[in-house]
């Protein structure tokens, strides 16, 4: 949209306010993160993650024939376009039709049905953080198109090898890492070298979060969205055909899948470390904010190593309320030099019940 199109927010704090309510509801990591934040980078962030968080809505329904999709995550593009007449506006009249009806709308839903809202309270957002965040969540809206034409005959997406599975997590996850990179070195006065490190980690931290949600989410991803993220190559390696990937006779062959994704999704957890090592804290960016999902990844890998199967039968993987609020509590208390020991613990038993934690 054109600098000059820009519609003003008309209750900028009200709106601001409603953005925040918003991602409470969207996104269990962003939710921890938002609040953990200080301002401004906090509603930097809020807004960043909502923009992008429309554009996963869409790729995520299956409801939406697949070219409608696309088309639909290419107008989207066009709306954060600078330099493209396209508005929010527009993507709202052809997203409409869409729209589950209003009693049923999930709250994901309910930030699509706001994306005028959404953006008319981006635009408030100073020109350098707008800057930071279009050309990211571009890449993201359409990487996601791109991949929603590859499988349009398919149904739903049906990741073939593991080189695939990398690319798909940089579109939908390693661009969320370049997004707050762009953020905080261009909000802070990092030096060359600081911020070509921290850009090289970034999509690293991004993949890990991603690939732990692929392990984890198997059973729902199928059966909900009618996606396949575990690589078709590594299935078969098991004798496991995607079409069959949640059905009991393939439990043992999935879960041993999820297993190797959780390995490859480790490899990724020294650049992650090593971001959380060097990034600024600037304008509210705070650095337990960042550990928080590094940690809760890496006791979420705990838990799929002790239960793969479980990522399959759709029982769920996760950390328990308790050790979360264990790893927030711990997040807010140590600097960046705990990192390798709270990792440490963390990998090898539930936190809130580490001798460490009572130090
Ligand atoms: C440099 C850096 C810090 C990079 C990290 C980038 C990042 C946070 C990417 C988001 C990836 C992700 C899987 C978020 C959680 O899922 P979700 O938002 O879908 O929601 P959930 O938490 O409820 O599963």
């Amino acid at each position: 949209m054109p600098d000059a199109d820009r519609p003003a927010a008309t209750h900028p704090d009200a709106d601001l306010a409603w953005c925040h309510e918003a991602v409470q509801g969207v996104s269990r990591t962003f939710a921890l993160t938002v609040d953990t934040l200080d301002e401004p980078m906090s509603s930097y962030i809020c807004l960043g993650y909502l923009v992008c968080r429309i554009a996963d809505t869409v790729e995520d329904a299956d409801h939406i024939a697949p070219d409608e999709q696309a088309a639909l995550l290419r107008e989207f593009d066009a709306a954060l376009d600078p330099a493209d007449d396209t508005t929010a506006a527009d993507f709202r009249d052809s997203v409409g039709p869409h729209l589950p009806p209003e009693r049923e709308r999930s709250e994901d839903w309910q930030v699509v049905a706001n994306v005028e809202r959404v953006f008319a309270t981006f635009e408030g957002l100073p020109p350098e953080v707008r800057e930071a965040v279009v050309p990211p969540a571009r890449e993201m809206a359409t990487g996601m198109a791109d991949f929603v034409e590859r499988y349009a005959d398919a149904g739903g997406l049906r990741i073939e090898t593991r080189s695939e599975l990398e690319e798909y997590c940089y579109y939908v996850a390693g661009t969320v890492g370049t997004l707050i990179t762009n953020l905080v070195t261009t909000l802070g006065n990092v030096d060359e070298e600081r911020t070509e490190r921290l850009y090289a980690v970034a999509e690293e931290f991004g993949l890990l979060l991603q690939l732990v949600n692929v392990a984890k989410d198997v059973h729902d991803d199928y059966t909900e969205e009618n996606n396949v993220y575990l690589p078709a190559e590594w299935l078969a390696e098991q004798g496991v055909p995607q079409e069959e990937v949640v059905a009991p006779e393939n439990r043992e062959g999935t879960a041993s899948v999820v297993s190797r994704t959780a390995g490859f999704a480790r490899g990724f957890l020294d650049g992650a470390q090593t971001y959380l090592e060097h990034v600024p804290l600037v304008e509210g960016n705070t650095l337990a904010a960042w550990t928080i999902p590094y940690l809760l990844a890496v006791g979420t890998l705990r838990e799929l190593s002790a239960h793969p199967e479980r990522a399959v039968t759709g029982e769920g993987v996760k950390v328990s309320r308790e050790e979360v609020f264990a790893v927030v509590t711990a997040a807010h208390q140590h600097g960046r030099d705990a990192l390798p020991r709270l990792r440490e613990s963390i990998a090898s038993e539930p936190f809130h019940t580490a001798p460490s934690t009572a130090d």
